[in-house]
């Protein structure tokens, strides 16, 4: 089934120049498919993150999830909407220092007003799943950059969102902890048929996901699929980015 599906994308940003940043890009996303998004700097990808992510509108083409179109919606619809079917991990990681881990984590929960021993049953099964329960009452600044990462990850996954949306969310990890939060990325897809979009520069991180799409000028240029071994995979993403030129990022 297809779950998110793009039409005719197109994105100009009007200034003193114009810059087409998307052109005319089609693009499906399967439900349960773990799809990466690769190409060089410039190419256009936070540009269409951005776009399905329902921050910034297109200048022509659509955009739907499930068969709707978000950009039809009004202001409160589209918050709603954002809140409830998508899932947003960051590079940054995005948590309200202020705030404890289990409180962060609560946010989007809070937002739409779930009771709460519904919102404690739900954190319980997340947090021992992704090994966060011995700091839920930290606050933020007092947990490592990792620990950070899988607490923006259950702040992701608490509210069951139809599509997670990551934005390098390995760029600021060593090479251990970008493993660890690719594997739990990659168990969320296998296990829950969690659909992800994942936005990286790391050929490591994006040999995780089951397809990636290179984007060039905008433009779809190659998709690959990885196939059984995730190693022949990295490989292959090394030799499409060799081609596409200009570096992963
Ligand atoms: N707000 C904006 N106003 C004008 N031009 C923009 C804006 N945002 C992006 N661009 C331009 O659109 C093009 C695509 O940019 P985008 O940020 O989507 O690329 P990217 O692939 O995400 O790059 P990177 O890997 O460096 O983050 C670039 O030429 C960029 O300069």
């Amino acid at each position: 089934m297809v779950l998110l599906k793009i039409n005719r994308l197109n994105k100009i940003y009007n200034g003193k120049v114009n810059v087409r940043a998307i052109s005319n890009l089609d693009m499906e996303v399967e439900k349960g498919e773990f799809l990466g998004i690769m190409g060089p700097s410039g190419s256009g990808k936070t540009s269409l993150l951005n776009m399905i992510a329902t921050i910034d509108p297109p200048t022509s083409g659509s955009i739907r999830l499930n068969g709707k179109d978000p950009y039809a919606l009004n202001f409160d619809q589209l918050a709603a909407f954002r809140r409830q079917k998508l899932g947003f991990i960051f590079q940054s990681f995005n948590l309200l220092d202020t705030l404890t881990v289990k409180e962060n984590i609560f946010l989007p929960l809070t937002l739409d007003g779930a009771p709460l021993s519904e919102m404690d049953m739900k954190l319980e099964r997340i947090a021992e799943r992704l090994g966060i329960k011995h700091i839920l009452e930290k606050r933020t600044y007092e947990i490592s950059g990792g620990e950070a990462q899988r607490t923006a990850i259950a702040r992701a996954i608490i509210h069951n969102p139809e599509l997670f949306l990551a934005d390098e969310p390995t760029g600021n990890l060593d090479s251990k902890n970008s493993a660890e939060v690719m594997q739990l990325l990659e168990q969320l897809n296998s296990e829950e048929e969690a659909t992800i979009l994942l936005v990286t520069h790391d050929p490591q991180a994006a040999s995780f996901c089951s397809r990636v799409v290179f984007i060039k000028d905008g433009s779809l240029y190659n998709e690959i699929y990885r196939g059984d071994s995730r190693t022949d995979f990295y490989q292959r993403i090394m030799d499409t980015l060799k081609l596409l030129g200009g570096g992963p990022r």
